[in-house]
């Protein structure tokens, strides 16, 4: 993706950037509202760069009370659209009166242990874009078994498809894919730099089928999947990943610090590159 540029007279071209974006999934960590509060305020200090976190729901207003809503964000949201007897459920509109901005949809932990299939996905998906100004993080990603098949690309793109099916393409400016390998969460196998962003830009190959090839330039792609200060600028080099979603190393101050801090030579080369550009002379 390419954008024009107009410096001196002439119009040079320089390479879109897409803003990096480091996510903290707390799940149900930590122990208590102290500890949640507690390490709210040690990021509170950390602002360099988009930061997001998402604390379980009972610790949600205290976090948005450190952090404020829009590095906040809920771990989940109700598919229906509705209030009533439903035990246990959120709402979307709860969730934006906490002032929260992003919600995430479809984690692999919602999918295996909370049976929540492509509609209820599809469902979520669209109850967090229904609220004024929430962007929805939609996660996605195969097994080992579906690595293993050589299927990871085709389960990547039904998952999307399903996810945002009859999602307007205006509404795709608040959307973010996570893309998170199941087997890759939690276990300490990180996915290879490479590997992982050979699916990205898969990924954005099924955007551009779904909607057009500016959609699938703009739109944030995350990795996930034990990302920690030893591999996240490895990870973070490669062309289509903008950012990663993170789960165990999010809970550790140190640690989160340093992988919000990861190298950037992406942003470097571009900036050096449009800095070229935009004091490159009129030619007579
Ligand atoms: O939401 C976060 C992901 O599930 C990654 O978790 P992890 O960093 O503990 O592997």
């Amino acid at each position: 993706m390419l954008v024009l540029i107009a410096a001196s007279a002439v119009a040079v071209e320089v390479p879109m950037l897409r803003k990096t974006l480091v996510a903290g999934n707390w799940k149900m960590n930590p122990g208590s509202l102290a500890e949640a509060t507690e390490l709210a305020s040690s990021l509170a200090a950390h602002e360099a760069r988009d930061v997001i976190v998402f604390p379980p729901f009972p610790f949600a207003h205290a976090v948005t009370s450190v952090l404020g809503g829009d590095k906040v964000g809920s771990q989940d949201i109700c598919h229906l659209d509705t209030k009533g007897a439903f035990t246990g459920e959120v709402s979307g509109p709860m969730i934006a009166a906490l002032g929260i901005k992003t919600v995430l949809v479809g984690h692999s932990e919602r999918r295996v242990f909370f049976g929540d299939d492509d509609d209820v996905v599809a469902a979520k998906v669209k109850q967090t874009l229904a609220l004024d100004d929430v962007t929805c993080m939609l996660c996605i990603g195969e097994t080992r078994d579906e690595r293993d098949q050589g299927i990871t690309v085709d389960i990547c793109n039904v998952q999307l498809s399903k996810a945002l099916a009859g999602i307007d393409a205006a509404l795709m400016d608040r959307v973010v894919i996570a893309y998170e390998p199941v087997w890759a969460i939690g276990t300490g196998l990180v996915c290879e730099p490479e590997v992982a962003q050979d699916t990205h830009a898969a990924i954005r190959t099924c955007l551009a089928a779904i909607y057009d090839e500016d959609i699938a330039a703009n739109v944030r792609v995350l990795y996930g999947g034990s990302v920690s200060p030893a591999s996240v600028d490895d990870i973070m080099s490669m062309p289509d990943i903008d950012g990663v979603l993170v789960g165990g190393a999010s809970l550790v101050p140190d640690s989160f610090f340093r992988i919000i801090r990861f190298e950037d030579p992406k942003a470097t080369a571009i900036a050096e590159e449009g800095v070229k550009n935009i004091v490159q002379p009129v030619s007579a």
